[in-house]
This record gives C-alpha cells, structure tokens and sequence, in this order.
C-alpha cells in the first residue's frame, strides 16, 4: 500500500496538470512527454544493454513517416498506419542492431551515426517524403467521437501510451531478461558463459529502442501533424543524448527526469538557442566526468560508499548433499586439439579425456595453453582442428551459451564478476537458465515473468547462505575483497547447476586459510556429483585435491596420470616443475590443507 500512494498521488497530479496550464504550455508539455518515450527507448538500449545507438532519432523519424505516408499517401486511417508504423519502426531496429552483432562501443557509434544520418538524408531528397518541406495534412486520430485536435485531449492520449510504456520498462529492467541485458553491458563474455545469447541479446535492445522510437513517431505524428526533416536532425538525437546522459542512462526514470526536464528547459533558452547547445554540451561533459550515472544514479553512489564501510565478514561454507550413486563414463572428451593464433601455436594435438565424477588438475608453466583449453572447451575459441565431445555428443565451435545450457561452467582467471550488479544479481545470472526466446512471456505471460523471478530469487537465496555470502547479498562485488570475489564467482558457477566445473586458477591471490576452504569447497562440489577441472599453480593444493593431473607445456600434453606419479616423471620434471614439485609435495600439501 505504501509504494501504491505515490503512484495514485503522481497519477492524479498527471490527470489534474492540463488544467492548469495554458495552450502553449501544454503543447510543451506534450512535445516533452513524447521525448520522454524517447529516452526511455534511448536508456534500454544504451544504460541497459550498453548498446551505443545513436539512430534513435531516425526510429523516432521511422515511426511519424511512416503515419504519415501511409496516411497521406496511401489513405490509410491513422491507426492502421500507426499499427504498420510500429511495426516498420521495430524492423529498422533490427536493421541497425545488425551491425552491433560485428562491433562494438565507438565503432558502433559510428555506424549507427550513419544510418541516422543516411535516414535524415532520405526524407530530404525522397519524393515521398516531401522531400525538404515534409509532409503535412496528417488526419487527426480517431477516437470514439473525442477530438484529437485538441492538445489538451491529446495530452491524456500521451499519458497512457507514456505510462505503458513506462510501466513495460520498468517491468523489464527488473526481471530476468533486464538483468541479463546489465550482465552483459559490464561483461559479454561472462554473460556469454552464463548461458546468455549475446548475439540474440545485442538485437532484442535495438528492438525495443526501435519499438519506443516507433511509439514515439507515432504519437509525434497525431499531435503535430506535420513531419519534415529538422526534427530528425542529427543535433536532436545529440539533445537526446544529453537528455538521458544527464538524467542517467542506467535508471528508466533517470531518462525520463533527463527527457522532461531538458525538454524545458530548451523551451525556455529558444531565445538564445545558439548558446543553449553550447551550454548542453558543458552539461553532459560536466555530468560525464563527475557523475556519469547521471542524476539518477546519485543516491545509489552515496548509499554504496556508506555500505562499503560497513563490517561484514564471510560466513561458513555449507557442504552440499552427497549425491547417492556418481555418474561414470567419460563426460568429456578433448580429440586431437589443435588452436593456433596466427603464427602461435598454443594448442597441439592435445587429447585427454575426464571421467564424470572425477577432480582433474591441469597444470603446466606459464604459457603453456592452459586458458586456451579452457577457452576451447567453453566455446570461447574455435579450435583450427579437432573435435569436443561432451556427453558423447559433438560440440566443437558451440557459442557459450549452448555449452552452459548444456552443463559446462567455468571461472576465469581474472574474476570476471559483473561489477554493476550485486551480489545476488550475478547469482541470478546464473540461475536463469531460459533461452531468450523466452521474451516472448513478457508481452504475453507477464505474470508468468513474475512467479519465475520469484522462484529464482529464493534459489539465489538459499545458493547466498550455502556459500556464506549473505553479508554481502546486496553488496556490489568489486568492493569486496579478492577472497570473497573469488568465492561469489564460485557460486556464480554452482548456480548453473553444472554437470563440468571449469576452474581457473582459483587460489590464485587467496591466503593459506581461503586455500584450505577453497579445497573443501571444490571436493563437497565433486561429492554433489559435478565433475571438476581445475587449473591452478599451487601444487601443494594440486597434489592434494585431485584425482589425476595433465601436465602442458608449449601445447602439448607430456603428462597425465594420478598426481604422485605425474610428479616424479622426468620430463615433466625438465619441462616445468622442478624441484617445486617433486620432492616437497609432501610438505605442501600439508601446508594447503592446514
Ligand atoms: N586470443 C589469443 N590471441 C593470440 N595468442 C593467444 C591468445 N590466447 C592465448 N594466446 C597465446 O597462447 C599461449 C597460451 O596461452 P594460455 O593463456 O593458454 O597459457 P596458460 O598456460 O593459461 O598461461 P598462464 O599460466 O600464464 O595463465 C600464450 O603464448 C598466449 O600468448
């Protein structure tokens, strides 16, 4: 009840403004409304997903165009046109997401720079487009006897398309498919591990710009009723820009506080509007430099430097049930591995093969191909030649997603947490296990959308305490120390709920008494019956934990078999190892385990 009065109170207020205000003041109000559309289009695509889309304006110009030709032109009633114009809007969305399949930040930029610029380019020369005067004579939309004509009538018009529009936002950024298009803006290749379909991912962003640039379009064309090209010129898609950098592109209602207010404000600078786009720019730079989340991300950096301080510590690990019988046979197997970049070598002919149930070691000096097999085997690199199989069955040159979809999940070396998001987030991440075929639910099946993020959060719940990590459920993991981060990136991949755990290097930065966890984290893992492969420099833990190790060195495998006897093998011994391994190994596996 309490988060319901502030929504009747502002509903109310949006209800009662027009009777306020005078004829000019409304049609501000109007013009500012459809810009907030706009930027809410803007913040999906490039605070959301981090998809830099600076065509936003030309979805904008898609959407009234086309009601405008189809009506004019084609003698089309208005929503009929609205309907297709809608529709065409979203598939120039998809157009211009293409290129963002290829690039990525400034290079996107660029691309999506011209194709807005290509777009301006065409209503000025096409014919029927009006070329540089426009088309004007739009109809009035229709509406059950009540007269669009009337800015102060069209104002409620805009208010409900803005709130739905607003409210599907919202609803979106706060499920599962929001979190994944965040988790993908900080880190793809991470997103990608967790079963995220980037490519799919990258194009549902542009759509949903395309689709609220439509909407936009549409409500531009029945207010003014009139279209010509400055209104989709390059300096508004940089007004809009400023509106929702300044407002914060990662919040919704940051972009529609930006788009509101710096709607205003142009009107009330029209008199001095030369200086005025100087005076945006030093805006937006200030703001980039000294708040680049914007107003909106204000409070959220003054909370997170308050928590930062508090004391919190990591609770127990709580070890999982031993499975009854372990699966047998070989999970997977790795035939005849070749990767080589350009002149480099880093893969030769490797095979091994890594029984379900098992605790594998991969060692090797620096060098010497041990991410690159990781890499291979998780679909980050196609290998030149050989074949993968997990499960019996082929997956050599399968994206990311499919391989953790289908039960391999891993680590990396350099903790790749998703920095924007919490804790608890980038657990959900990883218990979301849809395909982002799904999406389809939202507009259908909302409801459905709810009672699944429900389910999923009570499971990032119970994974928070199994894993000690509830003092620090809503905290934003790069402020945490490395133990702990490696920790949550542990869970992260526990909560893929893996048949293959990939490890690399996960003592690495960790103290004596982490290492001990560490190693009765990873074999209660094993004992839960998920197969583990591990990589790690820490021969003490090494000799300890696993069950067999495979020695690399430049590429290629020169030992595999149970740890004591690896160890002693004299060419594993020349290649690498040394003394650092062969005579000690007592003392430091004790050491490990202590
Ligand atoms: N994307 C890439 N492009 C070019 N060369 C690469 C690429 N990835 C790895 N290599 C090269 O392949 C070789 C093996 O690297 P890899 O990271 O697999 O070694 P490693 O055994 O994991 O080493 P470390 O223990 O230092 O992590 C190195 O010479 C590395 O420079």
């Amino acid at each position: 009840m309490k988060r319901l009065i502030p929504l009747i109170a502002a509903a109310v207020a949006a209800w009662l403004l027009p009777y306020g205000l005078g004829g000019y003041a409304i049609h501000v109000v109007d013009v500012a409304i459809i810009f907030a559309v706009l930027g809410i289009g803007l913040g999906l695509a490039m605070g959301v997903a981090g998809q830099i889309n600076l065509a936003q304006i030309a979805f904008f110009g898609v959407g009234a165009y086309a009601v405008a030709i189809l009506t004019t032109r084609a003698g089309l009633g208005f929503w009929t046109a609205a309907a297709l114009a809608l529709l065409a809007a979203v598939l120039v969305g998809l157009l211009v997401g293409l290129p963002a399949l290829r690039m990525q930040s400034h290079y996107l930029g660029i691309v999506t720079l011209g194709l807005a610029l290509a777009f301006v380019n065409w209503i000025t020369n096409a014919t029927v487009a009006g070329r540089a005067e426009g088309i004007s004579d739009i109809p009035v939309p229709p509406l059950f006897g009540v007269d669009l004509s009337s800015e102060y009538l069209f104002y409620y018009v805009e208010l409900v398309a803005f709130a739905l529009a607003l409210a599907f936002a919202l609803f979106l950024t706060h499920a599962p498919l929001g979190r994944r298009l965040r988790a993908m803006r900080d880190d793809d290749l991470a997103a990608g591990a967790l079963g995220a379909e980037i490519p799919l991912l990258r194009m549902t962003a542009f759509v949903l710009s395309g689709l609220y640039g439509g909407i936009a379009g549409v409500l531009y064309a029945g207010l003014i009723r009139f279209v010509a090209p400055e209104t989709f010129s390059i300096a508004n898609m940089f007004l809009l820009l400023a509106m929702v950098i300044i407002g914060g592109r990662r919040s919704i209602l940051g972009c529609v506080v930006g788009a509101v207010a710096l709607s205003l404000v142009r009107e009330a600078l029209l008199d001095v509007s030369a200086y005025a786009q100087l005076g945006y720019g030093t805006v937006v730079v200030l703001v980039v430099v000294f708040a680049p989340t914007g107003l909106a991300g204000l409070p959220a950096r003054l909370r997170r430097r308050r928590a930062a301080g508090a004391r919190a510590a990591l609770g127990p690990f709580r070890p999982y049930e031993r499975a009854d019988a372990g699966a047998d046979g070989d999970l997977l197997e790795i035939d005849g591995v070749t990767m080589r970049f350009k002149g480099l070598t880093a893969l030769d002919q490797v095979s091994l093969t890594i029984t379900a149930g098992e605790i594998r070691g991969v060692v090797g000096p620096n060098g010497s191909g041990k991410t690159t097999l990781f890499n291979v085997v998780s679909g980050f690199y196609t290998p030149t030649s050989g074949r993968i199989l997990f499960r019996g069955r082929e997956v050599t040159g399968a994206a990311p997603y499919r391989l953790s979809l289908l039960g391999v999940a891993r680590t990396f070396q350099n903790l790749r947490l998703f920095g924007d998001l919490t804790v608890r987030e980038n657990l959900l991440v990883g218990l979301d296990r849809t395909r982002t075929r799904w999406v389809w639910r939202y507009v259908a099946l909302p409801w459905s959308v709810l009672g699944f993020e429900r389910a999923l959060r009570e499971r990032a719940g119970e994974l928070i305490d199994r894993f000690g990590l509830r003092d620090f459920a809503d905290a934003a993991p790069r402020a945490l120390p490395y133990g702990i981060q490696r920790r949550i990136e542990m869970a992260r991949a526990m909560a893929m709920a893996p048949a293959l755990l990939l490890l690399d290097e996960p003592a690495a930065g960790l103290n004596g008494e982490e290492v001990r966890q560490l190693a009765e984290i990873v074999r209660s893992i094993r004992d839960s019956g998920v197969t583990v492969v591990v990589i790690e420099h820490n021969m003490g833990l090494v000799m300890s934990l696993c069950d067999r190790v495979t020695v690399l060195s430049g590429g290629k495998v020169i030992a595999d078999g149970a740890p004591a006897d690896v160890a002693v093998q004299p060419d594993v011994v020349a290649a690498y190892l040394g003394d650092s391994m062969a005579a000690p190994s007592e003392s430091a596996v004790e050491e490990a385990t202590r």
